[in-house]
């Protein structure tokens, strides 16, 4: 059964949180921190290792429970039933949504056959039983691969390094040939294993970048590429022949969207790198998160919470951007993948019956680790006149035992999201310039001002290990399901991408053949022939 389609403006609760909004949009949260000394207790939620802190939003009780309503009257619960069922929800490529299936505890055989593939195969590189052509040990690997071919392998494979076993591993996504040409200059061909992933084997980049790689192997008096060059994707024909052997290839399922799929054999260079029980673990914190979601009542649910607030501040506070924070340098990479998953999913102007929508959907994404972001953007979360809901990740626990440091971290950590609740008043400027000449203490005042008032959430997790990073991506999944079934939007498909693609493959042929195209708008006609001279 589809989803259904209805338009969340309609509803009661959308009016009645407009109502609310234009009565509580200029209140303090400071405030209510002071009327209520229960509050940071009323708006927590504690799950396993992890625990939720929303006390620091603009909101109150009043404005929860009609976002809680919001959730109902838009039947999330049956979404939330037809997804985990299986059901066509992804409509427009008439296609399930089932990467929960992946991790789930009865795994379908299929899944369990491709894990089986996946241990024994990750299991012979990193115990140095797989070979190259010349009979020497896999040292390196090096994932080709783009959008989530690429990024849940990398970010998943890099937030785990304090994990990770001797195998090198690089990721090689861009067209640009620059970076596969870096990557290419440091390793050796002998020691060298490629794992190809496309779930279509038909993206440019992906196919391009092989291509190349193939040819480097080739200029190395290298040519079993048996040794070599794994694939993992749904289009085995295709990966055969490009030249990978069948045995060596790795099944993936049109039932699991590529932004999703780390936890498929798209994770097999995670495999490698960390090894398969870590991987496992990983597919067991997603679905530990899986079943909260699943099963918990809403307002006590990790996913639902963060999804309905994301939706207070997008539709109502019309914040434009939101940002996440996560206090570890090991989770560099977790904004790029997130920013993939969230906007290539909710990026979405047209309602599930296919009418234009007139509602703000899809956030924009943005973020790095702190501390580092103090000193970058910071400046502009305390005194810029824009308001970004912030997400701010810590982990209680150190993973290399530099305790006093991982203090000094988790201080600022702190310190941020309460600087950003309680800003510099006033009065407390003023006791800070007593000392100061009064006229200039006057004239600077106002630029020291701090304003507060700034929503965060503070998601503290006890250590970040592959089992709460799984737990941690899935809470994102789900946020992602949760927004585009209240928005009235299809989440799976991304067929605005596909645009760029087909432009791109009319304009390589004027390249190639430097003629310009008559019926082509001026500015690229006039670009493409500066690119020529
Ligand atoms: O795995 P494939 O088929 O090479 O696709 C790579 C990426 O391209 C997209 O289709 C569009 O960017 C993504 O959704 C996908 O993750």
């Amino acid at each position: 059964m589809p989803l259904k389609s209805i338009d969340p403006t309609t509803t009661s609760a959308w009016k009645k949180l407009t109502e609310h909004f234009h009565q509580i949009k200029d209140e303090k949260i400071l405030d209510w921190f002071q009327k209520d000394d229960k509050r940071a207790e009323k708006f927590q939620i504690e799950w396993r290792d992890f625990f939720l802190d929303f006390s620091k939003n603009k909101i109150s009780s009043k404005t929860l429970e009609l976002l809680l309503s919001l959730a109902e009257e838009v039947d999330l619960n049956d979404a939330i039933e037809k997804h985990f069922n299986g059901d066509i929800i992804n409509e427009t490529e008439h296609r399930a949504v089932l990467h929960t299936d992946l991790r789930k505890k009865n795994k379908p055989e299929e899944v369990q056959q491709a894990l089986a593939q996946m241990k024994n195969f990750s299991e012979k590189v990193i115990e140095g039983k797989w070979k190259g052509a010349t009979g020497k040990k896999i040292e390196t690997i090096v994932n080709v691969g783009v959008g989530g071919s690429d990024l849940g392998p990398k970010m998943v494979t890099n937030t785990l390094k304090f994990y990770k076993n001797h195998l090198e591993t690089h990721f090689v996504s861009n067209m640009d040939g620059d970076q596969v040409a870096e990557i290419l200059k440091h390793i050796n061909p002998e020691t060298a294993l490629v794992i190809v992933v496309s779930k279509s084997f038909g993206t440019q980049e992906t196919i391009t970048n092989s291509n190349t790689i193939k040819k480097w192997f080739q200029n190395h008096n290298i040519t079993d590429f048996s040794k070599h060059f794994v694939a993992v994707s749904a289009n085995q024909e295709k990966a055969q022949e490009f030249g990978i052997d069948y045995k060596n290839i790795f099944p993936m399922w049109d039932w699991v969207g590529g932004r999703f799929s780390l936890w498929s054999p798209v994770g097999l260079t995670i495999s490698c790198a960390i090894g398969f029980q870590n991987f496992e673990e990983l597919l067991l914190g997603a679905r530990e998160m899986d079943d909260h979601f699943q099963k918990t009542d809403f307002a006590e649910n990790i996913p639902v919470i963060l999804a309905l607030l994301s939706i207070w501040y997008n539709n109502f506070f019309k914040a434009e951007t939101e940002a996440i924070i996560p206090y570890s340098h090991y989770l560099q990479e977790f904004v790029p993948y997130l920013q993939q998953g969230i906007m290539e999913s909710n990026g979405k102007s047209v309602s599930r019956k296919g009418n234009p929508i007139n509602y703000q959907t899809g956030t924009i994404i943005w973020g790095q680790p702190g501390s580092n972001c103090q000193h970058a953007f910071f400046q502009l979360f305390h005194q810029g006149t824009k308001i970004i809901p912030t997400d701010f990740i810590g982990f209680k626990k150190p993973l290399n035992k530099n305790k006093k440091q991982h203090d000094k971290l988790m201080a600022n950590f702190f310190a941020q999201t309460e600087a950003l609740l309680k800003g510099k008043s006033k009065e407390e400027i003023a006791e800070e310039l007593k000392y100061i000449d009064t006229e200039q203490a006057k004239k600077i005042s106002p630029f020291k001002e701090v304003e507060g008032n700034k929503p965060t959430n503070t998601i503290l997790i006890e250590k970040l290990t592959p089992k709460s990073l799984g737990s941690l991506i899935s809470m994102y999944e789900h946020k992602i399901f949760i927004q585009g079934v209240i928005w009235n939007i299809f989440s799976y498909d991304q067929w605005g991408v596909e645009l760029g693609k087909q432009l791109a493959s009319k304009i390589l042929p004027q390249i190639k053949n430097q003629k310009i195209e008559r019926n082509q708008d001026s500015s690229t006609s006039s670009l493409l022939k500066r690119y020529f001279s």
